[in-house]
């Protein structure tokens, strides 16, 4: 009997769930409030991690930026001081386990307790599986992936004692579905994706209810980082690569209306579905047939350009 009433409860609850997801599509959410919280991005000093910075300091949050670039996070800082909010920018290696740990003690030291928590820092090694030295494979590994892990336990402790907070975990959509020639960033962001939906899943579990967790999964944006990468013609000019501002802006829609996932396009939901419910020939024709297959190979020859006139660049410095 009791089997029954919680199938019962269970369909309405599923019912009401879908029906909130579609009220949410048509109309616009409502946002909290996060003036005066404390919120940590880390790869502040990159294109979409400034953005993220300006657009949590516009709501009023107070910074704390993390990255390995000081002086590109310094500038992050400096523009977000303009916005009348406090800033405090560390240096610091995601790829290393005692880099997070040692820098988060400072932050809650020197600080506070960090209310929310945006991990956007992530790199990509740009090179072709057997020609790529292990350690670029493995450096994406620890950035993308590993040190999730690292931050969520300097930080959800205290989270968890308030039961207040949020993690915001910038994925991608090749956290969702794959294509060829990034092994490494594909497997380091379906680890992301892994991650935060099982720690989603403790929260609930634990009743938690008080901490709301993000999970960010856009398509290719136009900042550099992955520079040349392409699909077909026609397609591409049907779904272009994304604005930067644009992608920042509609994450903190997502983040300030406690949504629990966004594809950036909304589109990117398709690739996702279809991966699951087509078999895999299906898959690999529609991806042929939209350029989406060898996408990543003028990626991987502009990085390849990139790395050797640096090399040239370096190597006429020396004279
Ligand atoms: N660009 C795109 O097409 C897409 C990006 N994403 C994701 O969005 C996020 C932001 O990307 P985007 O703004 O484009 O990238 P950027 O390269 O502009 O920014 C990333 C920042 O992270 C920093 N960083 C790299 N490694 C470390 C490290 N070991 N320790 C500390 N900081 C580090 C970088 O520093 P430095 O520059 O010195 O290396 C840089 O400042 C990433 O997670 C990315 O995977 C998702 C979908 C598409
Ligand atoms: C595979 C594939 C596509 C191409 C996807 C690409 C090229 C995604 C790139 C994403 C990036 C660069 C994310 C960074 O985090 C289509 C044409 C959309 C649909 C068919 C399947």
């Amino acid at each position: 009997m009791s089997l029954i009433v919680d199938l019962l409860l269970m369909l309405i609850d599923v019912t009401y769930s879908i029906l909130c997801a579609v009220v949410r599509t048509f109309l616009h959410p409502r946002l909290k409030s996060i003036d005066g919280e404390l919120c940590l991005i880390t790869g502040a000093g990159g294109v979409l991690g400034r953005l993220f910075a300006l657009e949590f300091a516009k709501e009023g949050a107070h910074l704390i930026l993390w990255d390995c670039n000081t002086a590109a996070n310094e500038q992050t800082a400096q523009l977000a001081r303009k916005l009348g909010v406090e800033v405090r920018a560390y240096t610091v290696d995601l790829s290393k386990r005692q880099s997070i740990y040692e820098t988060a003690g400072r932050v809650r030291a020197e600080v506070g307790d960090v209310s929310i928590l945006v991990n956007n820092a992530g790199v990509v090694a740009g090179q072709r599986l057997l020609e790529c030295p292990d350690e670029l494979l493995e450096r994406t590994l620890l950035v993308n992936c590993h040190a999730l892990f690292w931050m969520t336990k300097a930080f959800l402790p205290q989270m968890k004692a308030r039961n207040h907070g949020h993690i915001v975990t910038i994925a991608s959509a090749l956290g969702l579905f794959t294509t060829a020639f990034v092994e490494d960033y594909c497997a380091s962001k379906f680890g992301a994706v892994g991650f935060h939906e099982s720690l989603a899943h403790e929260l609930r579990a634990e009743n938690h209810y008080g901490i709301k967790t993000t999970l960010v999964c856009p398509y290719i944006i136009d900042t550099g980082m992955f520079a040349g990468c392409e699909i077909r013609k026609e397609i591409q000019s049907l779904i272009p690569p994304l604005e930067p501002l644009y992608t920042a802006q509609q994450s903190m829609k997502a983040i300030l209306g406690e949504q629990e996932m966004v594809c950036i396009p909304r589109i990117m939901y398709i690739p996702f579905i279809a991966r699951a419910l087509l078999p895999w020939e299906a898959n690999v024709v529609t991806y042929r047939f939209m350029g989406g297959d060898k996408s990543m190979l003028p990626f991987i020859k502009n990085a390849e350009m990139k790395t050797l006139n640096g090399h040239m660049k370096s190597s006429n410095d020396a004279f």
